[in-house]
């Protein structure tokens, strides 16, 4: 990608006059259909620039979340193939109290009987916490805005939002005005609020919030004047503000060059302490995260979105993304996200649309690691956790949270680890060791987990999809569990052990060596070496080169779990024996190498 510097939005707010079609789209000499396609549109900056040369928003930093007002019942419903019911509008919006948004735009209720309906209900069932204000859209026309006010009738307090589309495209193609006329319609709307207000004040307390629509495609100046414009029919206060809400309704351009537009509207906005500077980012460009938060360290206060994303055409600013994203700094968004599935469950319900398996924070595999490299990091990047945790003395979850590739502990949203490590073909030793021992318990010697790591490989390689955690459960019965694996060269009977005065052990072994029952007996240092000399006794050489035990489960039932690597007949081999007897568990597990070599 080239860059040219003197193209950098810089210079007049205004239109510009050199808008030509300078696009020069593909270089090559013969540019394919599509590629002479791209010169059809025209750069954001060569329409819009914003002069801002002195930019403050970069260096700074987001320290608290701002006031958050969510639209899904309004933004989002209006971008669904099948509105949402009656049922499904109360779910959302008793979803969003839980979380604790306390601003909700709940619909247009002069749009359809089913949106004045929804917004009488909430009323009338007295479903609106005292905390909570609803918010409700409206367009600049009369009979819409009195039957808006009819509407709010009895509720506590509710914010009226009217909005009238002001970009340079609207005012040509949809409404045939000039900016004056454009001013009238905006000016005249916030009248028209406070005529129809009149009826309802005092019982319910009325604030008004004003969107110049289609912002992100209109001039800055014009912006500003509008804006002003209807400022000076509201007449805000500091203690009765009016929230003025930049929309980018298409999201236009990079979100620096949003910033750029909300910094400059925050420095030059009159009356400021009077104004909420409302944020409204769409995501046609995929960068309406990015775009908020620019704009947050611009200047903005508050921020409309939708949760997930959800919104006309490619959505609304993702409330779960941003809120998440400050959790993930340590702030405190100030909404509940600790029941991320059951929030992820109840959306899906309301908009009948699926959340994608990799959305920031929610999605089902977003926590899940399936290639190697990953597996191991976080199986250490846990197990560090851990010691760090018992070291100074607290639970894991009150230790400062570093885990390679997991940006957030997924607990905190209320998942389990469970699905964290999961294995296919991209897989390693690490993903394979940490599904055995936190799904199992069998806490793998680290040259006997790249050992089994090949067996499982050599599964993926051939299935080609992923492998279970029981799968691998199995696999690894299979491979080493002597009552399971497909050879039986030495099946062991009973046995007994005792020790001499001078800490020799001995140990008496019934055992059946391809096929044929006998009696062995050897003598060493412990059982093991004990177990090899009697096993050499009878032809069978086995050099133990690494022994490992541990404890399978706790309690009466206790079961201990032994490794041995053994070399036999010059391969180098592992095996592993269960058993509640520790020396039984020991002969299991060098039985088990036997008969894998
Ligand atoms: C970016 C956004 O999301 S904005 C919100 C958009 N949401 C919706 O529109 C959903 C709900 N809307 C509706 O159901 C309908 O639009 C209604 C019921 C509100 C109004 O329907 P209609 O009266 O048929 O008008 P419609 O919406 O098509 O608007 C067309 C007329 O209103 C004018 N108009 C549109 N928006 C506005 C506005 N904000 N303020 C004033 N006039 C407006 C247009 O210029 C046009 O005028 P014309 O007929 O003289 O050419
Ligand atoms: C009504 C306005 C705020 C809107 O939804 C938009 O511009 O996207
Ligand atoms: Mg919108």
């Amino acid at each position: 990608m080239a860059v040219n510097e003197h193209a950098a939005p810089v210079g007049s707010t205004s239109q510009s006059a050199t808008s030509s079609q300078s696009n020069s789209g593909s270089t090559c000499e013969n540019p394919s259909d599509f590629a002479r396609k791209a010169r059809r549109y025209q750069p954001y900056h060569q329409q819009f620039r914003v002069n801002l040369p002195d930019r403050q928003w970069p260096d700074r930093y987001i320290e608290t979340a701002p006031a958050w007002c969510a639209v899904d019942l309004r933004d989002g419903n209006q971008a669904l193939i099948d509105p949402m019911t009656t049922e499904r509008k109360k779910r959302m919006f008793q979803l969003l109290v839980d979380m604790g948004y306390k601003e909700i735009e709940v619909g247009f209720p002069a749009a359809s009987q089913t949106d004045y309906d929804f917004v009488r209900s909430l009323i009338e069932e007295d479903l609106i916490p005292d905390d909570v204000s609803i918010q409700v859209l409206v367009q600049c026309r009369e009979h819409l805005i009195e039957r808006t006010f009819q509407s709010l009738r009895g509720a506590k307090q509710a914010i009226v939002h009217f909005y009238n589309s002001t970009s340079t495209l609207q005012r040509e193609v949809v409404f045939g005005l000039d900016k004056d006329g454009i001013t009238d319609i905006a000016t005249q709307g916030a009248r028209l609020c406070l005529k129809y207000a009149a009826d309802l004040t005092p019982e319910t307390a009325i604030r008004y919030e004003y969107s110049p629509e289609s912002y992100s495609g209109t001039e800055l100046e014009y912006a500003l004047e509008v804006c002003s414009a209807v400022a000076e029919v509201i007449k805000p206060t500091p203690e009765w503000p009016l929230i003025i809400n930049l929309p980018a309704t298409v999201e236009m351009a990079g979100p620096n060059v949003y910033a750029d537009s909300i910094e400059w509207m925050h420095r030059h906005l009159p009356n400021r302490e009077s104004l909420v500077l409302s944020v409204h980012p769409h995501n046609d460009r995929g960068c309406a995260v990015a775009a908020t938060e620019l704009a947050v360290q611009a200047g903005a206060d508050r921020v409309e979105g939708c949760l997930f994303g959800n919104g006309e055409r490619t959505g609304n600013v993702c409330l779960v993304t941003l809120g998440l994203n400050l959790f993930s700094q340590g702030i405190d968004p100030g909404i509940d996200f600790s029941d991320i599935d059951e929030i992820k469950r109840t959306v899906e319900h309301c908009n009948q649309l699926p959340v994608h398996e990799r959305h920031p924070y929610a999605g089902d595999l977003v926590y899940t690691a399936f290639s190697g490299s990953h597996q191991d990091a976080i199986k250490k990047g846990l197990e560090h956790l851990e010691r760090k945790a018992a070291d100074a003395g607290q639970p894991v979850d009150d230790t400062t949270w570093a885990v390679p590739y997991l940006p957030v502990d997924p607990r905190d949203l209320g998942r389990s680890y469970e699905a964290v490590i999961r294995v296919n073909s991209q897989s390693g030793k690490g993903g394979v060791a940490y599904v055995l021992k936190t799904e199992y318990g069998f806490d793998l010697p680290r040259r006997m987990q790249l050992e089994f790591s090949h067996v499982i490989q050599q599964h993926t390689d051939a299935v080609g999809t992923e492998v279970s955690a029981e799968a691998i459960h199995d696999i690894f019965r299979t491979e080493y569990h002597p009552d399971y694996q497909r050879q039986q060269r030495l099946v062991i009977g009973a046995q007994s052990a005792s020790s001499n005065r001078d800490g020799t052990v001995v140990v008496d072994v019934d055992v059946t060596v391809n096929g044929k029952e006998q009696k062995i007996s050897g003598s060493g240092n412990g059982p093991l070496s004990a177990f090899v000399d009697a096993l050499t006794g009878i032809g069978i050489n086995i050099d133990v080169r690494d022994y490992t035990e541990h404890a399978l489960s706790a309690g009466h039932t206790a079961q201990a779990a032994a490794y041995v690597e053994c070399a036999i007949d010059g391969q180098t081999v592992w095996g592993a024996g269960v058993h509640p007897d520790i020396v039984r568990a020991t002969m299991r597990a060098v039985a088990s190498a036997l008969n894998r070599a």
